[in-house]
């Protein structure tokens, strides 16, 4: 364990193996009933994977929640209310491509796996994009994922009543498959324990969004944020390989906007995803998401096979 270039750095910096001598503190086996979750969220997920990274990250994150709810009796007892529901708010940012979702899905299965049992909902920020016809008309269908296209007072209107503790807020719904918003579906969040909220402009800010300046950020209802970063090669390598896993599965359905690359050979599908990269998620990367990394309390930064190589945490 290093205190980064000192006591300047505002993050403790861990190998690797350091992170996961954490954690040894508390016996952390897997259940039957882990694995099979587990399994679920990803055929290459691996175990080890599991127990030196995200283990480690879900005992940090269950004493960082319980202290909270302490914090919280401590204001309500100031007060003399009422105790409130209060979902404890958990980001995950960072790139196209770097594992956002899975990350996310990992951290569910495992914060479910505690004594408490807590309620965990995971809401994308990608049902709150503008629907398609709306970018089109903006002359934005190449900017998807860019601040502008982003209903983002929705957003933190979203975030900002379910940390209010309100019964029930619903969210749109975006669909990869028909790469738009679904007409008339919704997420409906009641009142979970904690919500994983994952997409990659969580982390930023009303300076972000010059073309629609606002004073209250997503940050501001997040207790908790994490950035998952990689190298942008690696980046480039993991967002072509999924395109041509779903050109083998998914695009072979007529509904799938992208149907008619299912008939595209192996090299095409790689030029077509790496173009698709290069002019959009690339450069939003490079102005939009990169830049928001060090607002993060905790960066996993992943090396080949989306192994994590090194843990930062806010001290
Ligand atoms: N821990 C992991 N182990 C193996 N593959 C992973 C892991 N995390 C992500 N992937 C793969 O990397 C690609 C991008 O992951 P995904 O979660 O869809 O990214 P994002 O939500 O950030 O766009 C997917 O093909 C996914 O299967
Ligand atoms: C939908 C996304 C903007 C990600 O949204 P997020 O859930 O991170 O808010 C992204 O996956 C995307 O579709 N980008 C546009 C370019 C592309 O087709 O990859």
């Amino acid at each position: 364990m290093t205190l980064e270039t000192g006591h300047l750095s505002p993050y403790i910096s861990f190998t690797r193996h350091q992170w996961s001598e954490l954690r040894a503190a508390v016996p952390m086996t897997l259940t039957e009933h882990d694995l099979v979750q587990l399994r679920g969220i990803h055929d290459e997920l691996s175990l080890d994977e599991v127990r030196d990274i995200y283990l480690p990250l879900s005992r940090l994150l269950n004493l960082y929640v319980k202290a909270r709810q302490r914090r919280s009796k401590v204001i309500e007892q100031f007060l003399g209310t009422e105790p409130a529901h209060v979902p404890y708010v958990i980001s995950i940012a960072g790139s196209v491509a770097v594992g956002k979702s899975t990350t996310a899905r990992i951290l569910q299965a495992l914060l479910d796996r505690w004594p408490e049992h807590p309620k965990v909902e995971l809401v994308t920020t990608d049902g709150f994009l503008y629907p398609n016809a709306e970018l089109d008309a903006r002359g934005m269908m190449k900017k998807k994922g860019f601040p502008q296209s982003y209903d983002m007072r929705r957003l933190v209107n979203f975030v900002a009543d379910i940390k209010a503790g309100a019964k029930s807020v619903s969210a749109p719904v975006y669909s990869h498959h028909i790469y738009d918003i679904v007409p008339d579906a919704e997420k409906r969040v009641e009142q979970p324990d904690i919500l994983i909220l994952e997409g990659l402009n969580v982390l930023q800010s009303g300076m972000d969004y010059p073309h629609d300046p606002h004073h209250v950020f997503v940050s501001d209802f997040v207790d908790f944020a994490i950035y998952v970063d990689a190298d942008e090669h690696l980046l480039k390598q993991w967002y072509v390989e999924r395109f041509l896993r779903f050109r083998k599965g998914a695009f072979a359905d007529p509904t799938c906007y992208f149907h008619h690359y299912a008939a595209l050979s192996e090299e095409e599908s790689v030029n077509i995803a790496g173009q698709i990269w290069d002019e959009i998620n690339y450069p939003n990367l490079k102005t939009n998401i990169l830049p928001t990394r060090e607002r993060a309390s905790l960066i996993l930064t992943k090396g080949g096979a989306h192994a994590v190589e090194q843990v930062k945490l806010r001290k």
